[in-house]
Order: structure tokens, then C-alpha cells, then sequence
């Protein structure tokens, strides 16, 4: 629908192979390309959405690579983080041609101008439709309503997109004629925790108002699962780290793969806990139990995590689906007004402490996450040197 003409030009290319014919129309395609190369460094210009730093790196890395070829440059230093970040991902397309550089260059843009259009088209009647979720897909049916977390190419870390969602989805779940409802993700993980790349922001200019308003979001985030007044299940179907453990604690029930593994490796990163993990994780553990896990990095196999109470029950992973879907249509069947009034029974006794808790933790991290330990280990992460 309206492809540029760059786009419907490549095809042929495919199918056609006289090499010949190939070549010229290569080069055919080149000088499209060149043309649309200049159209498509118009459009970025012209974006609604800021398509957010990981985006923004790589049309800044092809188009160094399009004009000036594989990088050049001195390699920035450490505390240089913007220029760092850029460098890094500048040199990681090698000797890619300029011309391939240009093309992609030119289909990443076309791309991000054509998801910018179609969530566009929908404005006129979103305030009548649901929200349409782009990290998430949600679904309910047998009194479920079910919050998968969608980047499995990511390992469903949690971009900022991915936290405002979930707290959408999350007040629409508590209002909805559901029973239950379950946070999940679709793919080999659960989550790996806080999108890196949310910090990328932070080495640029005005980093104490982004830390502020990171903290802002931690805060309301955190503050929806306090708050959530049905029951809430965790249906853990692969490894989790970071903020998708330390949430665990204030759901209602966690059922888990025996494939997952669950990590908060905070100090790791120069960070504090979060997620009113530094009260809840030492009373369902016990406090040195919780300084394994929050303050060493300790990762937990399902089954050490059930043993300590964190986990409520693991699934060997060939059933897992299947038998927790069955026992959750089976709960959901349950009297829904009971279910509700036992969990506030529940919770009520502690939310105002665990209100409290969440501001100080955020409050902490705010501080933290301005840290060189911090930025060092996040730039180490990003620019491939550190993993998990
Ligand atoms: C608003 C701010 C709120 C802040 C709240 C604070 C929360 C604290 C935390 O959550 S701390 C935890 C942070 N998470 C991590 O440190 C995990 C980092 N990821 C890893 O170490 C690894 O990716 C892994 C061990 C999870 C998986 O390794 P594996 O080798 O199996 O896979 P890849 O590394 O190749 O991952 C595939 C692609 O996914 C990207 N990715 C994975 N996790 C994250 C992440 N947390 N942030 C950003 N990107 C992530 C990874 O970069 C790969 O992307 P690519 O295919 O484009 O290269």
C-alpha cells in the first residue's frame, strides 16, 4: 500500500538471475537508491514518534557507514558515553558496502515512517477502542485475562513503551468481567528484566531530569501491582532477571517452567533493588536468603525459588501450559467477589508500608543510576562486552 518506488524495485532482483540484467538493475537500484537515500534523511526529519536511542543508534551508525564507509574513527573513551555508544555501533557494521548501508538505511526509515502512519490512522476513533498494545499482546477468554510480554527478540526486556503498557493493561484487567489475571511472555523468556537501553538516554544532557522521571515511572509501575485488587498470577515460561523477579513478590501466586532460572544482579549493574524487593524478598525468604539474591547476584534454578518461597509451584517444562491452564480455569470458576475481598483481607494489611517502601527504592535508585558504576555496567552490557 503506497510502498516508495525504491521498495517495489528491489523485488525483481530476486527473482531474476542473468547476471547481466542483475547488474543493471543494481545499479538501477543504486541510483533509486541514492535519490531515495536523500528523500528518506527528509522523512526522518519528519517522524511523529521518536522511534527511542536504540532506533536512533543504528540510522545514525548506516548512515556514517552510506556516506563515509566502514568507521574511521578513534575509538571514543569510556566516560564518553554518547559518542561511545555511537562508535560502537558505527564499527559493528564492519565493511559493510555503502550501498547496503544506504538501502538499509532507507528501509528502516521507510519502516518506522509506516508504522508512525498506521497507528496514525486509528487516532479518529481511539478514544471508542480498546488501547492497542505494541509490546504486549492481551488476551481474555474463561475468565482470564492474560498479559503476555511480546518482545522475544529482546528477551522481552522491558522497554519504557513496555512499562506504560503494562500499567495500561493492568488498570483495564482490574476493571474488566475477568477473575483472574496472569503476566506472562511469549518466547524462550519471561523477561530480562529492565530494558538497557532505557539508560542510554541517561548520558545525554539533562541526565538528573531523566533519572528523576525514571524513577517517576519505576514508582507508578510498581505502584499498579501494590494496588491490583484482583488476584494476580505469574505464569514464569523461561528465565526472568531484574525487575520481572522482584515484582514476583507482590503477586498472588507464581507458577513456573522448571527450565527458568530467576536473577537480580544489582550490584552487577551498580543498582539498588527495586520492585519492593528489599522487603518482601527477605520475609518470603529470610533476610540472608534475600542478600544472596539482591545484594551477591545469586541466580536461583525454578526450583530453588520454590524452596524458598518465591515460586509456588514448578512444572516440568513439556506440561507446563497445559497443567497451569487447566488449574487456572479451574480457579477461575471460583466466586469472583470472594476472590477480590480475600486478596484486599490480604493486602490491605501492608499496602500503605509497601507504598512506602516503592518511593524509597525509587528514590535510591534515582541516585544510583547516575553512578559511573551504573553507566559503566550498562555501556559494558550495550556495547557487548558484559552479559549476565
Ligand atoms: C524506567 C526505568 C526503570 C528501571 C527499573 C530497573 C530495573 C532493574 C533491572 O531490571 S536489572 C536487569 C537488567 N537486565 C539485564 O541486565 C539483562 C541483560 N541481558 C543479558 O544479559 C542477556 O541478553 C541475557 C542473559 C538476558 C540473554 O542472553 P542471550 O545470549 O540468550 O541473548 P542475547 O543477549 O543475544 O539477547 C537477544 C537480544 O535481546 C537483547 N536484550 C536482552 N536483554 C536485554 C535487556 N535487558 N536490555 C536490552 N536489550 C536486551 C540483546 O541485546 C539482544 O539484542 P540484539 O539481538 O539486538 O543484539
Amino acid at each position: 500500500h503506497g510502498s516508495p518506488a525504491w521498495a517495489t524495485e528491489r523485488d525483481p532482483l530476486q527473482v531474476i538471475n542473468f547476471p547481466v540484467v542483475q547488474l543493471h538493475m543494481s545499479l538501477m537500484a543504486m541510483r533509486a537508491s541514492q535519490k531515495d537515500f536523500e528523500n528518506a534523511m527528509n522523512q526522518v526529519k519528519l517522524l511523529k514518534k521518536d522511534p527511542g536511542n536504540e532506533v536512533k543508534l543504528k540510522l545514525y551508525a548506516l548512515y556514517k557507514q552510506a556516506t563515509e564507509g566502514p568507521c574511521n574513527t578513534p575509538k571514543p573513551g569510556v566516560f564518553d558515553l554518547i559518542s561511545k555508544a555511537k562508535w560502537d555501533t558505527w564499527s559493528a557494521l564492519g565493511s559493510l558496502p555503502k550501498e547496503t548501508a544506504r538501502q538499509n538505511y532507507v528501509d528502516l526509515v521507510s519502516s518506522l515512517s509506516s508504522s508512525s502512519k498506521s497507528s496514525g490512522q486509528v487516532e479518529p476513533g481511539a478514544d471508542r477502542k480498546p488501547p492497542g498494545y505494541e509490546t504486549l499482546v492481551v488476551t481474555s477468554e474463561d475468565g482470564i485475562t492474560k498479559i503476555m510480554l511480546n518482545r522475544p527478540t529482546k528477551k522481552n526486556a522491558m522497554n519504557r513503551q513496555m512499562y506504560h503498557e503494562i500499567m495500561l493493561a493492568l488498570e483495564a484487567a482490574s476493571k474488566d468481567d475477568s477473575r483472574i489475571t496472569v503476566i506472562t511472555g511469549n518466547g524462550d523468556y519471561y523477561s530480562s528484566g529492565n530494558d538497557l537501553t532505557n539508560f542510554t538516554d541517561m548520558a545525554s544532557g539533562k541526565v538528573e531530569e531523566l533519572a528523576k522521571n525514571s524513577a517517576i515511572l519505576l514508582r507508578n509501575f510498581v505502584g499498579c501491582f501494590i494496588d491490583f485488587p484482583k488476584p494476580l498470577v505469574a505464569v514464569v515460561n523461561g528465565p526472568a532477571v531484574g525487575i520481572s523477579v522482584t515484582t514476583l513478590g507482590l503477586f498472588d501466586a507464581v507458577y513456573s517452567t522448571d527450565r527458568a532460572t530467576f536473577h537480580t544482579p544489582f550490584s552487577h549493574l551498580g543498582q539498588s533493588p527495586e520492585g519492593c524487593s528489599s522487603y518482601t524478598f527477605p520475609r518470603i525468604m529470610s533476610p540472608s536468603k534475600a542478600t544472596e539474591m539482591l545484594i551477591f547476584g545469586k541466580k536461583l534454578t525454578a526450583r530453588e525459588a520454590c524452596a524458598q518461597g518465591l515460586v509456588t509451584e514448578v512444572f516440568p517444562d513439556s506440561t507446563f501450559q497445559k497443567e497451569v491452564w487447566t488449574r487456572l480455569k479451574a480457579y477461575a470458576k471460583l466466586p469472583p467477589n470472594a476472590m477480590r475481598i480475600s486478596k484486599e483481607v490480604i493486602r490491605n494489611k501492608e499496602k500503605e508500608k509497601l507504598h512506602a517502601i516503592n518511593a524509597e527504592e525509587c528514590s535510591v535508585l534515582q541516585e544510583r543510576w547516575l553512578s559511573d558504576e551504573c553507566m559503566n555496567a550498562v555501556m559494558n552490557f550495550l556495547s557487548r562486552k558484559a552479559k549476565l
